[in-house]
């Protein structure tokens, strides 16, 4: 049996941290998929993303003629977006694994990694051991579990595979209301395909603050069609080979007619294949592996990180983790841990969302005093030029310390305009120094965030700062 100093289930934020410094480390590197680099890379974040822009353009006619500008979307070409999007991806992973297979120290190991004792894991037939394990296997589309879907299979896709499809669907229905659903009903409806976005639930993205969720689901109604509070009851397909899928709203059947369904109601955790019970490491009942601040699990030697065990399933998070692995794998003796206090995070729909901290719901429920600001983006030079209509900054803040507690962005370039106040929040900056104590550019965008602090002082001034 080949016994290694490192072995690492998982070659997406996993690889990432085999770096220069491991280079006296014997290290065994295990993937079961076929392609290289995990979830970002191939079928996440990075692709989708390269979707987003495209359909941005699209879109953009309306925006222009606000501002007298005629211009005409004349159509996309699927085949060519995806092909330059995957040509370029195809090759980042198919270069990693070459460069991976080359490095002198680290083995690859393709197939589906399963504990056998603590100490050793098990490849198809091969069994390898090793002194330290990093379990970063991510996470997967969950299943719907509909009556019907086997039948209809061909039609239904998932964020895996739609944006392979050879053609774009000329009508789409999409079932989910978060991240996913969100992302993609921009990218299909701003190409041009009719999307149906079918919810259980009354509220889009619920995990954001309600005033962002709130106009996010005014908004997209323009474009999207939105079918709230409907829980599917089956699909089949009928005589012309489109998809139907009919659900149930208060006892009141519904059908809709597409060419294709994308199923987008959350992810699970990868960890069953595991066999972590041989290993004795604790995971929860959902799959999620348990794991302290260090990223240890219940089990010495052995670490998880990423999708599989963290709280947020964001890329940004895996990769924090994924450092703290590789530092206390480096340096047993001062080990640290993962700050998980202000974790970020963005929807790359149209419109763009990007929230940091508590939203006001969390803030009531905890009973934490706050005050809060919100500063329309049309009210700041910049949002003049853009004529904008209905994106805004909402902050929350405590009225003692003038710490911010959250921070909501609903509208262009969301997720940029956001980082200083993520800064803010991070090295524990108060809103009268982010607001007074550096210049903002004049008639920058970054305005609307300035003058959403200043809107929160004045509306709120403690008497030290009204002097
Ligand atoms: C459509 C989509 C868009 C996203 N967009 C964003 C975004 O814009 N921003 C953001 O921050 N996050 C985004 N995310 C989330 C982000 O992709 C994940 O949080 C991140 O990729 C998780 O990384 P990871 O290393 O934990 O897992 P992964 O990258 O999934 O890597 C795990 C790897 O382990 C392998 N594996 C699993 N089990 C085994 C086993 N038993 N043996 C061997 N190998 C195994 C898997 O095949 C996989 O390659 C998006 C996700 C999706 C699906
Ligand atoms: N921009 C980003 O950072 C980004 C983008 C995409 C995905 N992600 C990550 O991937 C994760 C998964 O995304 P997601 O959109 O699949 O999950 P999600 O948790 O964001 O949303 C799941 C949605 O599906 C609905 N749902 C759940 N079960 C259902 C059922 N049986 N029938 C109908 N609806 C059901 C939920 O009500 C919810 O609206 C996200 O939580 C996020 O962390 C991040």
């Amino acid at each position: 049996m080949q016994h290694f100093d490192l072995a690492v289930i998982g070659s997406g934020s996993g690889n990432s941290l085999i770096d220069e410094r491991f280079a006296d480390w014997n290290v065994a590197l295990i993937e079961r998929d076929p392609v290289f680099g995990g979830t970002c890379l191939n079928r996440g974040c990075i692709p989708t993303k390269m979707f987003v822009l495209p359909a941005d353009y699209a879109v953009s006619p309306t925006e222009a003629e606000r501002l007298g500008v005629d211009l005409r979307y004349e159509g996309s070409d699927w085949a060519a977006i995806r092909d330059r999007i995957f040509g370029r991806i195809d090759a980042i992973s198919a270069g990693g694994l070459d460069w991976r297979e080359r490095s002198e120290n680290v083995t690859v190991f393709h197939g589906e990694a399963s504990f056998v004792d603590n100490r050793t894991l098990r490849i198809g037939d091969e069994e390898i051991s090793a002194d330290r394990i990093v379990i970063a296997t991510g996470s997967r589309p969950r299943r719907l579990d509909v009556p019907g879907l086997e039948e209809v299979s061909d039609l239904v896709f998932t964020s895996d595979d739609i944006m392979r499809i050879d053609q774009r669907p000329k009508r789409l229905v999409i079932v989910g209301g978060g991240y996913i659903a969100a992302e993609f009903a921009h990218i299909f409806s701003g190409l041009g395909t009719e999307v149906t976005l079918i919810n259980r639930s009354d509220v889009l993205l619920r995990s954001y603050d309600r005033d962002i969720s709130d106009q996010f689901q005014r908004l997209i109604a323009g474009r999207v069609k939105l079918r709230l509070n409907q829980k599917l009851s089956s699909v089949e397909k009928d005589g012309k080979g489109l998809i139907v899928v009919t659900t149930d709203r208060n006892g009141i059947e519904y059908e809709y007619f597409a060419d294709a369904m994308l199923v987008a109601v959350g992810r699970d955790r990868n960890s069953e294949a595991l066999n972590l019970e041989a290993a004795g490491v604790d995971v929860r009942g959902d799959g999620q592996i348990r794991v302290d601040a260090q990223q240890r699990t219940s089990v010495d030697g052995i670490w998880a990180m990423g999708d599989v065990s963290s709280d947020y399933l964001l890329k940004h998070v895996a990769n924090a983790e994924a450092r703290t692995v590789q530092h206390n794998l480096l340096y047993p003796d001062s080990p640290v841990e993962t700050d998980h206090r202000y974790v970020p995070h963005a929807v790359f729909s149209n419109p763009q969302i990007a929230a940091v901290g508590a939203t006001e719901q969390q803030l009531r429920q905890w009973g934490t005093p706050y005050v809060t600001a919100t500063q329309r983006y049309a009210d700041v030079a910049y949002g003049w030029a853009m004529e904008d209509e209905g994106h805004f900054v909402k902050l929350l803040a405590d009225p003692g310390s003038w710490a911010l507690l959250g921070a909501h962005i609903i509208g262009p370039q969301a997720s940029t305009l956001i980082q200083p106040l993520i800064q803010a929040m991070s090295f524990g900056q108060k809103v009268p120094d982010i607001a007074r104590g550096q210049y903002w550019i004049h008639p920058a965008l970054a305005e609307v965030v300035e003058n959403a602090l200043l809107g929160l002082m004045a509306a709120h001034q403690p008497a030290e700062i009204a002097k």
